[in-house]
């Protein structure tokens, strides 16, 4: 199988661990045998009255070997669980950054929740190939055929019935389990996904779902899905109980079957009757260590389907083609060349943008308006790559973008989305996202420069920015920008909940540090825009208007019937 072969070259790299762990596990296994066998031995010797010292050396022997196998046992769990750990993190590790590049088209493909739990439920259930499904069988194979050889010295018979046992207890029992496996636990995998769907959107949608009465119909939903998902999990334990109990059941049929085929070998006079107990009691404690088979089936189902799907996940960034040699340079003005770009959004039925042809020279201001779904953030997206022109092609700097390598564009962009992401800490480590190095007065002066003068750089930030403000989220995000060094500003409304004076301050002290950069503004308030070298109004992914604000004004257009309405708004007409 394919995917479980990452797997397999993972164990390799750990192969020292493993290795160890598998010559203790055999250790624990032979030595619990030897143990048991010789109790029975010794059971039985006890009858014949014999000398003292045959007693002391095998109870002395039956020490030891408790010993042995609890040594042996610790250093196997302790090696296994090492590996499994180091394989685990080296799996996480690769995968994760196979899937960053990925984003954000995996984002838009999958719900956030069912990716979240896929993710971590596979990545875990990983853990199981090692432990259960790849090296019990070889510990199980190896302390079967040492016993095997240890009965065939006492009855060729018996070493059959023992192989007969293996078959069973290794193939047959586990064979048996996997039938029906297969429904059941791809039941137990979709409810989990429901109901980890659920639980992200009852996060995410609380305070929506509060305000418009929806909450309680949602928590139904959710403890459905809850409910369900035990019960699925109910019925996958019955089914490996179920699998467990016919391997206990099969052990113990087999241990009659050494009594029986014993007591008659006795009577015949092939077997000493002082090696029945021994026999015994080596089968009973064999085929114990048989017991990890009967759930095998269930973590190596498990195991291929966590794989198969991780392996789906990333592979597109298999396909991705490794990123141009490219670069854009920080400290360099940046010209923007789009001609005939056009961008369709999979699966959607018309064109974002259509035929956009347009020069950005390096050090201009451009400002783009137009109503909400004309394509505006689409443009800023493309010029980042984080998608590709349908049609068309885009330059940066006489560069084509796709020659350029993505992370050299990130690098000289100073970009505000439209919903900035802030994480759970401080204003200060929100404010230092980048390598960059920077004293906190260079800090505070920039927060200064964004408006926000009375925030101190230890104030907490709640996860998501959840006890900021929207136009202090804003104006965080404007000082975390302004403190990059990048000479190409693209900001997608980063000013839409600021109050009109606060707006017009930060404005200033933006085109005051951007002057000589090249900057596009994306903006639904059209004050202001008077400064721009040129402003762009866009419908229906065209740009349906172009000039600076005195020209478009004297058009009379589109721009101009928005610009009354504004004033209209604002009570300055
Ligand atoms: N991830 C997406 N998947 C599919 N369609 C999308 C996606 N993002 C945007 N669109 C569609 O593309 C079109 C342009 O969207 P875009 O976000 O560029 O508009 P916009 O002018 O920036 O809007 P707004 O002013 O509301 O931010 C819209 O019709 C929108 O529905």
């Amino acid at each position: 199988m394919n995917e479980l072969a990452i797997l397999t070259k993972a164990m390799i790299q750990e192969r020292k661990d493993i290795a160890i762990a598998i010559i203790g596990g055999f250790i624990a296994g032979i030595a619990g045998v030897c143990l048991f066998a010789t109790s029975g031995y010794l059971i039985s010797q006890t009858v014949f009255a014999p000398p003292l010292y045959t007693l002391i050396v095998l109870t002395s022997l039956v020490k030891i070997l408790g010993l042995l196998r609890a040594a042996s046992r610790y250093a196997e769990r302790l090696y296994s669980h090492q590996a499994t750990f180091s394989l685990l993190s080296n799996l996480r590790t690769s995968f994760f950054a196979k899937l960053v590049p990925l984003t954000p088209g995996i984002l838009g493909q999958k719900r956030s929740g069912e990716l979240l739990a896929r993710i971590v439920g596979d990545v875990e259930s990983l853990q199981h190939y090692f432990l259960r499904v790849a090296y019990p069988p070889v510990i199980v194979v190896m302390v079967f055929l040492a016993t095997v050889l240890f009965t065939s010295a006492f009855s060729f018979w018996m070493a059959c019935l023992f192989v007969l046992g293996m078959l069973i207890t290794a193939f047959v029992v586990p064979g048996l389990v996997l039938l029906g496996q297969r429904k059941i636990h791809g039941r137990v995998r979709r409810q989990r996904a429901v109901l980890s769907t659920e639980v992200t959107e009852l996060l995410y949608g609380f305070r929506d779902l509060k305000v418009y009465g929806q909450l309680n119909k949602r928590e139904q939903k959710l403890h459905h899905a809850s409910a369900a998902l035990a019960d699925e999990q109910q019925a996958a334990a019955r089914h490996l109980l179920r699998g467990q109990s016919l391997h206990a059941f099969a052990t113990h049929l087999i241990s009659w079957g050494v009594l029986v085929l014993g007591a008659y070998l006795i009577m015949g006079g092939s077997l000493a009757g002082v090696y029945l107990a021994m026999l015994i009691m080596a089968s009973l404690t064999v085929f114990e260590e048989a017991a990890p088979m009967a759930t095998l089936p269930a973590y190596k189902q498990d195991s291929e389907h966590a794989a198969k799907r991780l392996a789906e996940t990333v592979h597109a960034a298999d396909l991705l083609p490794p990123q141009p040699s490219g670069v854009l340079f920080v400290n360099q003005g940046i010209s923007i060349e789009l001609s005939g770009v056009s961008f369709q959004y999979k699966d959607e039925g018309r064109p974002a943008l259509r035929d956009i042809s347009l020069p950005i020279p390096a050090g201009s201001k451009t400002a783009i308006v137009g109503p909400s779904g004309s394509g505006k953030t689409t443009i800023i997206e493309l010029l980042l790559k984080l998608r590709t022109p349908t049609d068309g092609q885009i330059l940066l700097n006489g560069a084509s973008v796709k020659e350029l390598d993505e992370a050299s564009i990130w690098q000289a962009s100073n970009v505000v989305l439209q919903h900035s992401h802030f994480f759970r800490g401080t204003i200060r480590e929100n404010l230092l996202l980048n390598e960059e190095c920077h004293s906190d007065e260079e800090l505070l002066a920039m927060l200064d420069k964004a408006q926000l003068p009375n925030v101190s750089l230890d104030d907490t930030v709640y996860e998501k920015g959840e006890n900021l403000s929207e136009g202090e989220k804003q104006r965080l995000a404007l000082a975390r920008a302004m403190l990059r060094k990048g000479r190409l500003w693209l900001l997608d409304e980063p000013t839409s909940s600021l109050d009109y004076v606060t707006e017009q301050r930060v404005f200033q002290n933006l085109l005051t540090q951007a002057e000589d950069d090249t900057l596009l503004l994306i903006s639904h308030r059209l004050t202001g825009l008077e400064e721009m070298d040129r402003i762009l109004v866009m419908d229906q992914g065209r740009v349906i208007e172009a000039g600076t604000y005195s020209e478009l004004m004297e058009q009379k257009g589109y721009f101009y019937e928005l610009k009354q309405i504004e004033l209209q708004m604002i009570g300055e007409a």
